[in-house]
């Protein structure tokens, strides 16, 4: 599903270089990312998205190499093939739950909304046990629920890849618990992938796999 091999990247601002001389993670499996902070953990995800471009190397996602792309059909792959969720859920404050859901649909071009879709996004809301709060504007929800709505919105399209950076960072215990839940539900029954970034050690034994940081910098094949 993902290819890295001999990626070099650096921010231009300089003081921070990503050095990974092979990685690979299989489709259909749930990989947790460890490492200490700063070690490039949402650095790696970004590249693996098609957000930042790898100054030397290669990234493979779906045998595709993104950085070889316009910006126009990285982002339509993107929106297509990748869910992303983060730590900070990125929701537009002042749209209901519905709205935030149906915003990719809306803004890009390479997705269509129809009446399909609008039925799924209702089942998805009633799956993670939003259903009575559809029309209500999220910055009136709590975190466990926030992160909720941004799950759905990832999960909306059916992506193959899902790209999740400390999706449970801000959650209590039983938020965590449904967040990873409805996770660990999709890419069950779909077939998907997983790579989440999480700081949680205990959580680990629920992922199929763990990449620590320190390994992949040192050059071990993982
Ligand atoms: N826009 C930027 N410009 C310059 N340097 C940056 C930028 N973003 C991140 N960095 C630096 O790149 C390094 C990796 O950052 P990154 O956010 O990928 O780490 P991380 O492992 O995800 O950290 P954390 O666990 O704290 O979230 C850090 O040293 C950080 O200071």
């Amino acid at each position: 599903m993902v290819e890295v091999e001999k990626l070099r990247f650096s921010y231009p601002e300089g003081g921070y270089c990503l050095d990974i001389p092979e990685l690979k993670l299989e489709g259909g499996r749930a990989t947790a990312i460890v490492g200490p902070s700063g070690c490039g953990k949402t650095t790696l995800l970004h590249l693996i998205a098609g957000i930042k471009r790898p100054g030397h190397g290669r990234i493979l996602v779906m045998n595709k190499e993104l950085c070889s792309l316009s910006e126009a059909d990285v982002r339509a792959f993107r929106v297509q093939n990748i869910g992303l969720i983060f730590q900070e859920f990125e929701l537009l404050d002042y749209l209901n739950v519905l709205d935030n859901i149906l915003l990719p649909y809306r803004i890009s071009r390479a997705l269509k909304l129809d009446g399909g879709v609008k039925q799924r996004a209702g089942a998805l809301v009633d799956e993670v046990g939003l259903g009575d709060k559809l029309k209500r504007p999220v910055r009136q929800l709590s975190q466990g629920e926030r992160q909720r709505v941004a799950i759905c919105r990832a999960l909306l399209a059916k992506p193959s890849l899902i790209l999740a950076d400390e999706p449970t960072g801000n959650l209590d215990v039983e938020n965590t618990d449904k967040v990873l839940e409805i996770l660990f539900k999709y890419v069950e029954e779909s077939g998907a992938t997983l790579v989440s970034v999480t700081h949680e050690r205990h959580l680990l034994d629920r992922f199929d796999r763990c990449v620590d940081f320190s390994t992949l910098l040192e050059g071990g094949k993982v």
